[in-house]
């Protein structure tokens, strides 16, 4: 039982900032986008989990510097291997990402069903909690933030 706990809570003992260590020369300075990274957290409330993707945009800094691809979704696993509420999950992503890569901008968005809602209490199974986080740039700027949206969510 201890380790099935411990396994689920394996972002507490790693320190978020050591994630985003990798990053590359690129000379790029356009929007960056992971979308559909799949997301599993516990709920803090309740323990039981909630389930979804993550889509996470940045336009990299004057420095045109990039990360790994891959370090974006193990910023979400750190983060997610935690008690949460999807609020903080989204924001603390986003902010992490703003510190260590200073880029012109980041996005964030998560999009989750919550088994405290679906297995207990009001027992809605497949309501989705859409949370977003949005800095930089793409918070000032509506026009790339509208942009980096629609790549998130293409119709
Ligand atoms: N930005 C960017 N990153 C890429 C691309 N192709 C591969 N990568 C990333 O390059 C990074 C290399 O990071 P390293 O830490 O050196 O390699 P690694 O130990 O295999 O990294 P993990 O995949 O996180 O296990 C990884 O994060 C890859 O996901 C790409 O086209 N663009």
């Amino acid at each position: 039982m201890a380790r099935a706990y411990a396994e689920l809570f394996a972002g507490l003992r790693v320190d978020p900032a050591t994630v985003l260590t990798t990053t590359f020369e690129a000379n790029h300075e356009e929007l960056v986008l992971v979308r559909d990274i799949d997301v599993m957290s516990l709920c803090e409330h309740h323990l039981l989990p909630f389930r979804g993707s993550a889509h996470i945009g940045y336009i990299p800094g004057p420095d045109g510097r990039i990360t790994g691809l891959s370090k974006l979704a193990r910023l979400v696993e750190v983060y997610a291997r935690r008690p949460q509420v999807q609020e903080r999950l989204t924001s603390q992503i986003a902010d992490l990402l703003m510190d260590r890569l200073a880029p012109r901008g980041v996005v964030v968005v998560l999009e989750c069903e919550h088994m405290c809602m679906a297995m207990r209490g009001i027992q809605k199974s497949g309501a989705k909690t859409i949370t977003s986080a949005v800095r930089g740039t793409l918070q000032r700027d509506a026009k790339s933030r509208a942009e980096a949206m629609a790549l998130i969510h293409p119709r």
